[in-house]
């Protein structure tokens, strides 16, 4: 638990990151650490009275207790709800590495814990050349998998982590985030990952009706952090 950030992959899009970030922040204060979230890159946004929201960076803002630059939060944020090379292109932006890894710097200064939210998975693409694996290998920070529990999730967890080690960053827990009320067999399939990740449980999300991040960061076992 002496890592100074974690970066939060997930199997997928939409199965959870903001949620277990948010709860991570919460969890960590409630250690009493000064903590801050990052979300490098967002794509899309919702319009309220004429003004853009970024949903994951307000929520990431929300949980923190450190208030830091929005500019260092988010660096890039992109309209449209795509794959953030894509989104980029179009308005001829180049995502860098360099410009992230700074940012990341400055709220490591400024406080004790910053947990880093990927968009969508682990080898999501960011720009021609690199991707988020080689955003959190620039990082050098370890990894917690967010896995959507849902058919399809062993799959996608286990080549996740078979990429996180790849390059070469610990797998310091995972998250099996209950995305899915109606999963046929979830606890055989919590089973199976429990056998084959290679790495600590730190927790089982369940569906929630209402979004409380400060209760759920009650379900994550930080002690059980590498
Ligand atoms: N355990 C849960 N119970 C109920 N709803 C959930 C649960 N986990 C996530 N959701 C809902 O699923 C949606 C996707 O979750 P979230 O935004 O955290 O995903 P994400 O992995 O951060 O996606 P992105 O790749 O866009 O950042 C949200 O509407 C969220 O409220
Ligand atoms: C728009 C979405 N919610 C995320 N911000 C970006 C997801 C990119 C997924 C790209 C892909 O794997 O095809
Ligand atoms: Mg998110």
């Amino acid at each position: 638990m002496t890592a100074r950030g974690y970066f939060v992959t997930g199997t997928d899009t939409g199965v959870g990151k903001t949620l277990v970030s948010a709860a991570l922040l919460h969890a960590f204060a409630a250690r009493s650490l000064r903590t801050v979230g990052m979300k490098p890159v967002a794509a899309g946004c919702e319009w309220r009275d004429g003004v853009a929201y970024w949903d994951d960076v307000e929520q990431l803002r929300a949980a923190a207790n450190v208030d830091a630059a929005q500019a260092l939060v988010n660096p890039y944020r992109f309209e449209p709800a795509i794959a953030p090379h894509i989104a980029a292109a179009q308005i001829a932006v180049t995502i860098r590495l360099d410009v992230i890894a700074r940012a990341c710097d400055a709220l490591q200064a400024q406080a004790d814990v910053v947990i880093v939210e990927g968009a969508g998975g682990f080898r999501v693409p960011l720009n021609e050349h690199q991707d988020m694996a080689d955003l959190a290998r620039r990082l050098s920070l370890p990894v917690i998998l967010v896995v959507g529990m849902r058919l399809g999730c062993i799959n996608h967890a286990l080549l996740s982590a078979e990429a996180i080690h790849h390059a070469g960053l610990p797998l310091a827990g995972w998250v099996a985030n209950r995305i899915d009320p109606a999963m046929a067999q979830f606890d055989a399939s919590l089973a199976t990952l429990l056998q084959r990740l290679n790495a600590p449980l730190l927790g089982v999300v369940p569906w929630l009706a209402r979004m409380d991040f400060s209760a759920l960061s009650t379900h994550l076992l930080l002690e059980k952090l590498l």
